[in-house]
C-alpha cells in the first residue's frame, strides 16, 4: 500500500469520525496530533466555512501542531484554562490493540495528547488500517513513547528495562543535533518491549508512571471510546470498547 492510499485511509476515518462525533451540541472539540488529525481539522473547518455550520465551535489543541492548525484553519482556539470540560476530543494512534489499549506519541506529543483526552467525555480515534493490531507490537516497532525529566532519563532508561526488558532509547532529533525536546521541554524514551511477552498494560502504565522523573506514557489505557479505522478497500471500520 503506498503512501497515497494510506493518506486516503486517514482522510475517510477522519472525516467519519468528524461527522458522526461532532455536532450543533458538540461545544468544545480536542484537537489530537499527526497526520490523520489533519483531516479532521479539514473537515471541521469546511463545515465552519463552506456549510456555515459550528460556528461557536471552540478547539483545544494538543500540541503546537494542534494549535497551529487550528489557528491556519480560522477555527476557535481555546484552552485548558478556558475550556476545562470537553465534549469531544479527537486523535490519532500509532497502535491500538484488541482492547483498545492505544500507543500514542510517535509525533511525541503524547503528554498533552493523555491530558486532553482525559477532560474529554469521548475520545475518539482516527487512523488508517495499519495500526489496527490484535496485539501491541504487531506492526508498530518503535515501541511506546515515555516523557521523561532531561536529567532523569538514564536512571528511568534503566529502571524500565529492569522492571519489563526491552530496551528503552533515547529519541534522536532528525535534522537539529542532539535528543528531541518535547512541546513541554522534556525528552522523550523509546521503549521497546519484548515482542510476544503478555504485559499487563495497565500495570506496566501505573509501574512506569511511578518512576520519579516520568512525566506521561504514550500507553492510554481505557480512555479510548471508539476506533475509526480507513481500510484498504474504502470502507470504514469502527472498534468499539
Ligand atoms: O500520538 C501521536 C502524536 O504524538 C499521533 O496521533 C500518532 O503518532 C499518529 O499519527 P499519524 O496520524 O500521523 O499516524
Amino acid at each position: 500500500m503506498d503512501d497515497i492510499a494510506l493518506d486516503a485511509a486517514k482522510k475517510t476515518a477522519a472525516r467519519t469520525a468528524v461527522d458522526q462525533w461532532v455536532t450543533e451540541d458538540t461545544k468544545i472539540l480536542g484537537i489530537g496530533s499527526g497526520s490523520t488529525v489533519v483531516y479532521a481539522v479539514q473537515r471541521i473547518a469546511e463545515r465552519v466555512w463552506k456549510e456555515g455550520e459550528l460556528t461557536d465551535l471552540i478547539c483545544v489543541p494538543s500540541s503546537y501542531q494542534a494549535r497551529h492548525l487550528i489557528l491556519d484553519y480560522n477555527l476557535n482556539l481555546g484552552d485548558l484554562d478556558r475550556n476545562p470540560n470537553i465534549d469531544v476530543a479527537i486523535d490519532g494512534a500509532d497502535e491500538v490493540d484488541r482492547h483498545m489499549v492505544l500507543i500514542k506519541g510517535g509525533g511525541g506529543c503524547l503528554l498533552q495528547e493523555k491530558v486532553v483526552a482525559s477532560c474529554a467525555k469521548h475520545f475518539i480515534v482516527v487512523a488508517d488500517y495499519t495500526k489496527n493490531s490484535i496485539r501491541l507490537g504487531e506492526q508498530w516497532c518503535r515501541g511506546v513513547p515515555i516523557e521523561v525529566a532531561p536529567m532523569a532519563y538514564v536512571p528511568i532508561k534503566l529502571h524500565i528495562e529492569a522492571l519489563f526488558g526491552g530496551e528503552a532509547s533515547l529519541r534522536m532529533a532528525k535534522v537539529k543535533a542532539g535528543p528531541i525536546v518535547t512541546d513541554n521541554g522534556n525528552f522523550l524514551l523509546d521503549w521497546k518491549f519484548i515482542a510476544n511477552r503478555e504485559y499487563d498494560w495497565d500495570e506496566v502504565n501505573r509501574a512506569i508512571t511511578l518512576i520519579p522523573g516520568v512525566l506521561e506514557t504514550g500507553l492510554f489505557v481505557n480512555m479510548a471510546h471508539k476506533c475509526y479505522y480507513g481500510m484498504a478497500n474504502g470502507s470504514v471500520k469502527v472498534q468499539n470498547k
